[in-house]
């Protein structure tokens, strides 16, 4: 483990919340980790990899971004923690909770009855022709998806089946409304059903079953 490990949020594993494979019972959500200025770090990272997606550098250029990259994986190389202690992922006040994997989304409603949310696939997102990538609608989806199923259990869910539709294009760098909710709880199983708009137009809707984890799943 690293040097980071010695922090107040690295959380030791207790009988109620074992940590041997599965998620974390009380793993601690946050807005302190990072520092004030994460989320614009997190957002030149992503117009970053949007630039990156567009970009044709000349060969002297790309000599130059190496080695500018280079310089700032050695940094972050210097603050690696595990993944329960990054604050990519649980920095609520942040879009898509600070996870640089996810597409940038903010959750304008959320509660057991399911989530409503504003998400917005960026240059980084190209699938083809100027528009979203199928795979990174499916993974808006997988993780609203996956959070109405938490708020509506109280535990963490993991998806056993993702069917999306794709019912017309997804457009880049445009305001969409992504809405997750619980159509049927049945003990551990969570049918999560979904949909996306462009304004009136649906782009995308949703089925999926997610299973609430025991204690400790692996
Ligand atoms: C603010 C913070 C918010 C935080 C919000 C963060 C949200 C993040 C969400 C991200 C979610 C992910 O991407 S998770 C990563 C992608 N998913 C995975 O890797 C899952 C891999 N698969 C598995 O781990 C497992 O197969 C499970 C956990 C899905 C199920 O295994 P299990 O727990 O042993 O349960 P099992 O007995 O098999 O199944 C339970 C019941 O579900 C049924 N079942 C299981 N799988 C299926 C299936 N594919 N299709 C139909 N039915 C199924 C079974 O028949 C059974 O029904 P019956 O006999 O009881 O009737």
């Amino acid at each position: 483990m690293t040097e980071t490990s010695k922090h107040e949020w690295d959380i030791p594993a207790t009988d109620d919340s074992p940590h041997e494979g599965g998620f974390r019972a009380d793993l601690q959500i946050t807005t302190d980790r990072g520092g004030p200025r994460y989320g614009e770090m997190i957002e030149q990272v992503r117009s970053f990899m949007g630039k990156v997606r567009y970009a044709s550098p000349t060969p002297e250029l790309a000599d130059e971004v190496i080695e500018d990259l280079r310089k700032l994986n050695a940094k972050l190389d210097t603050m690696l923690v595990d993944e329960w202690t990054t604050p990519s992922g649980t920095r609520i006040d942040l879009p898509s909770r600070g996870n640089i994997t996810l597409p940038p989304y903010e959750v304008k409603d959320g509660g057991p009855d399911g989530v409503d949310a504003e998400v917005t696939f960026e240059d980084f997102h190209l699938g083809g022709n100027g528009v979203a990538h199928g795979g990174h609608v499916a993974v808006a989806f997988d993780d609203l998806g996956g959070m109405a199923a938490a708020l509506r259990t109280g535990g963490v869910a993991r998806t056993a089946y993702l069917t999306v539709n794709y019912r017309s294009l997804t457009p880049l760098n445009t305001p969409l409304v992504l809405k997750t909710w619980v159509d049927r709880h049945d003990g551990r199983k969570l049918f999560v059903k979904g949909t996306l708009h462009d304004g009136d137009r649906l782009c995308a809707d949703l089925d999926s079953l997610f299973i609430e984890l025991k204690p400790g799943q692996p």
